[in-house]
């Protein structure tokens, strides 16, 4: 069985659908609707000495999710997809996340790791700082979205939803890190605002133990959207990507 995803309608769609094999079920999207989605592959999630690593995580697998997120950018671009980057985090002064009147003061790590270690004071996931800014390797380029997001879900107190939308995007590809949390948060929030979600499961990590990388896989998959990996999608686009290329007489 495959499932249709919106596309090809009014707002542009290239009539070029492709097949995209996940679980539960195969996918047919336009990449022409459909994004992909890079969530927060900042210092603070990917790097040594970064946030997390800080705080205690084990972020031995994050390598290997650039390397499959680099090889998934470049096989987006080459189909025409639109690729979003998602960077969470908050002003150097800290306003925008909340004092002790809101709950992410006293659940987020990062907070909660500056006040345990205060040389770490003003260093995590603050606009301008290396912990904040995405990982060499992952970089936008002119034409991709850029989105920075206060809290765990990108569709709160952003202009995702509105960007999306005036792209006639309803297809949303997600990579990144950390799968429990931005990832799902955000995949969730699209599933209630009508978005089709699909995560790559090797180009995301999970923030804690290896059975909240299941957990939240398992989730998705049941309940929210569906799963899929990096050569499946790969191979998937590449049924699109030359197609308007091609010399006449050229498979
Ligand atoms: N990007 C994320 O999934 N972040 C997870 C935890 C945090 O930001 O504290």
């Amino acid at each position: 069985m495959t499932i249709e995803t919106p596309g090809t309608g009014p707002l542009g769609g290239s009539s070029r659908r492709v097949t995209l094999p996940a679980r539960p079920e195969a996918l047919s999207l336009d990449p022409a609707q459909s994004a992909l989605v890079v969530v927060d592959m900042q210092n603070a999630y990917a790097s040594k000495g970064g946030y997390l690593d800080l705080a205690g995580f084990d972020i031995s697998g994050a390598q290997a999710v650039i390397e499959a997120i680099v090889v998934a950018v470049r096989a987006a671009r080459e189909a025409g997809m639109v690729v979003v980057w998602f960077q969470n985090g908050w002003d150097a002064d800290y306003i925008e996340a909340g004092g002790p009147g809101s709950p992410n003061f006293h659940k987020s790590n990062a907070l909660k790791t500056m006040r345990q270690r205060p040389e770490l004071a003003g260093t995590l996931l603050a606009k301008g700082g290396w912990d904040y800014a995405l990982v060499d390797a992952l970089q936008p380029q002119p034409g991709d979205i850029v989105i920075p997001k206060p809290r765990y879900s990108a569709f709160y107190n952003t202009q995702l939803d509105t960007l999306l939308r005036a792209r006639g995007i309803r297809t949303l590809v997600f990579t990144g890190i950390a799968t429990n949390v931005c990832v799902e948060s955000t995949l969730r929030d699209g599933f209630f605002l009508e978005y089709f979600g699909i995560v790559l499961e090797d180009a995301t990590h999970q923030a804690g133990p290896d059975y909240v990388q299941k957990a939240a896989l398992y989730n998705i998959e049941t309940f929210f959207g569906w799963v899929s990996n990096v050569t499946d999608f790969c191979g998937a686009v590449r049924q699109a990507a030359p197609a308007d290329d091609a010399p006449e007489g050229v498979p």
